[in-house]
């Protein structure tokens, strides 16, 4: 089936931030910022998926300019716009992890108030971090601005779901687009998953459709090509 079957069809966007709407000093795309709002224009329901913490999704959002609920945390929270949030992870796990970790090496912590993860600054040595806490039931996932300690059963993905029923939509009328190693279940549960040219390879296999260009650019190329 050619993607041009998807065109008219889908319904939204499930868009990344850093790495995806941004570049890797994360300073955002003006001009991806203009293509989202051109296609909200047309009737396209836009919702940002990131690692980040639930405040920093909800200002990028209300800045490009979408009143959708927002995917933070990896999927963590999904935050409503009147600031109600459905709590999809539990940090306990990850509070145990963090602390004996930070027994064992010296650990960055990002200085912010997650509610269902912790973020580490990518310095991390994350293969030995992953040998030290793999008695836990958490994952370290790198995203290349981050390393993140998260629950195993908390994703994007989830998120996703969970923001596309508040929506009165389905995961499958979403386009995902995204670049690192935590948007892959994102990737997957949408109706169409594709991958910025700088993701890792990993992520491309799983993508239904791989950009040609990078960044925010990719972000232009994806929108022009399937809405
Ligand atoms: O929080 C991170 O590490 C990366 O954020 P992102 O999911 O928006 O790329
Ligand atoms: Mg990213």
């Amino acid at each position: 089936m050619g993607y041009f079957c998807f065109r008219d069809k889908m319904k939204a966007i499930a868009v990344d931030i850093d790495g995806t709407l941004t570049d890797e000093e994360r300073k955002i795309n003006l001009d991806a910022v203009r293509e989202i709002r051109r296609i909200m224009d047309k009737g396209v329901r836009v919702v940002l998926a990131t690692g980040n913490i639930t405040c920093f999704a909800r200002s990028v959002s209300t800045m490009i300019g979408t009143n959708e609920p927002v995917v933070a945390e990896n999927g963590g929270i999904v935050e409503v716009k009147d600031g109600e949030k459905h709590v999809l992870g539990d940090k306990r796990e990850c509070n145990r992890a963090f602390r004996f970790l930070r027994e064992e090496i010296e650990i960055n912590r990002f200085n912010d108030d997650r509610k269902t993860e912790i973020a580490l600054g990518k310095e991390l040595d994350i293969e030995k971090a992953r040998r030290l806490i793999s008695d836990f039931d958490v994952e370290l996932v790198d995203t290349g601005f981050a390393v993140h300690i998260k629950c195993k059963d908390v994703s994007k993905g989830k998120g996703l779901v969970k923001a596309a029923s508040l929506m009165d939509l389905d995961v499958s009328d979403f386009i995902a687009v995204g670049d690192s190693m935590n948007d892959i279940e994102l990737l997957k549960v949408a109706g169409v998953g594709v991958a910025v040219n700088n993701s890792p390879s990993q992520l491309k296999k799983a993508a239904d459709h791989v950009c040609r260009s990078e960044f925010g650019e990719a972000v232009i190329e994806a929108i022009d090509y399937f809405f």
